[in-house]
């Protein structure tokens, strides 16, 4: 499908974009990866007239994206900017680079920064997009970016971002976090357009592993969906969820009041209520009664969220920190343990405080054993 013979909602949206004055011209934007979301923020830097180049490393998806203007194995559905120039070469599409988006998933992350690496130049903007933990270390990916080239400019990008939506040009937010107000300001410029906001933080740690951490509960939330569940359980699920997630990120040193924000509490709504999220997908699949191997091989993408609940099991364990949600998620997908069973099990365990900053969890408990009388 060529762009011109796109569908007639698009063609509207392009008019519409094409009064929008091209605020990212002449400014260098690189992505690494060619699935959906890589694909989806080339076309929205491409549609603020940045110099876009995609590099991915199927010769074939490359071409397909230089004459046909889009990726039929990620988001077939949609029309790409016809100014994303794809490339399998990697010195070739970071030449010109001023930024350089990396969305790949988190277990060829580090891989593909090491090929990267010799055509990377210090003084380049370096963003992770991608909601995944690497297993050495708990590192988180833009932590792969330091660790792997020292640069200065390092951010991430996180948000509720469903990249089919975005390639529709659904109004969109989305947060760039870096301690670096220079790389806040780029990426705003490179995507910040009439359909997609991009709002700054300087809490890196924070926005990048609420990204991680959400997947895990989307993963609950769409099995409870198979299960039959309804909207309280959802509405439950999402808000404990956000209790528990916040309560390992602050003992991770990330700072509470990021939940609150897009890449927080925006994500793990999106994430948590729609099918196309993969990590929900999975869910489904599992709350249909599929095993873990077969839902991840149905899905044919990866849900980093699986991955995910595994790591930060043994990170909670490890620090101590209370999770019941992830205790059930990793019973679920790496022990056999029927989810109704698991969701039955959750109701009996401890009734805390409902939000940890206003009453402490170690108020609630001690509270359990005062007498009646000398409350
Ligand atoms: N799809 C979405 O809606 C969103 C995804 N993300 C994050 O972005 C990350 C990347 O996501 P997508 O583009 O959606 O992933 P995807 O699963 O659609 O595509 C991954 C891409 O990475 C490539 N790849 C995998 N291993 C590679 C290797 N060793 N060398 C070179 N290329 C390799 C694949 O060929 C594919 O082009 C994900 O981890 C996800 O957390 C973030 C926001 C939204
Ligand atoms: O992170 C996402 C939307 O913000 C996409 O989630 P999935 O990886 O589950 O598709």
């Amino acid at each position: 499908m060529s762009a011109s013979s796109s569908t007639p909602r698009r063609a509207i949206r392009d008019r519409e974009i094409r009064e929008v004055p091209p605020q990212a011209a002449g400014l260098g934007v690189c992505v690494l990866g060619g699935g959906s979301f890589g694909t989806a923020i080339a076309s929205i830097a491409a549609d603020n007239g940045a110099a876009v180049t995609q590099w991915m490393r199927d010769a074939t998806q490359a071409h397909e994206v230089n004459t046909e203007h889009r990726n039929s194995g990620y988001l077939p559905d949609f029309a790409i900017n016809p100014g994303v120039r794809a490339t399998t070469n990697m010195a070739d599409a970071l030449a010109e680079a001023e930024l350089v988006c990396v969305a790949i998933p988190s277990k060829a992350f580090r891989a593909v920064v090491r090929q990267a690496r010799e055509h990377l130049r210090e003084g380049q903007i370096l963003i992770a997009t991608t909601k995944g933990i690497e297993s050495e270390g708990f590192t988180l990916m833009s932590e792969v970016l330091e660790e792997e080239t020292g640069f200065t400019h390092i951010g991430v990008l996180s948000g509720p971002n469903l990249a089919a939506e975005i390639a529709q040009r659904q109004l969109t937010a989305t947060v760039v976090a870096s301690d670096d107000a220079y790389t806040r300001a780029r990426v705003q410029t490179a995507f910040g357009c009439d359909y997609f906001r991009v709002y700054a933080s300087n809490d890196r740690y924070g926005v990048e592993l609420g990204g991680a951490l959400k997947n895990i509960y989307a993963i609950a939330a769409g099995m409870a969906a198979a299960l039959g569940m309804g909207e309280n359980t959802r509405a439950m699920l999402m808000t404990r969820a956000l209790a528990e997630m916040s309560r390992f990120a602050v003992a991770k040193g990330a700072n509470p009041m990021t939940f609150l924000g897009l890449a927080g509490v925006g994500d793990l709504i999106v994430t948590c209520s729609s099918p196309l999220s993969r990590n929900y997908r999975v869910g489904f699949a599992l709350g249909e009664g599929r095993t873990l191997e077969q839902a991840v091989e149905v899905l044919g993408q990866v849900a980093e969220g699986v991955n995910t609940v595994r790591l930060v099991q043994e990170e909670s364990k490890r620090l101590g920190i209370y999770m019941p949600l992830v205790s059930g998620m990793a019973q679920v997908l790496f022990e056999g343990i029927d989810p109704h069973h698991m969701a039955r099990a959750l109701m009996g365990s401890e009734q805390s405080s409902d939000v940890e900053f206003v009453l402490s969890r170690e108020s609630v408990q001690q509270a359990r054993h005062l007498e009646p009388d000398a409350s």
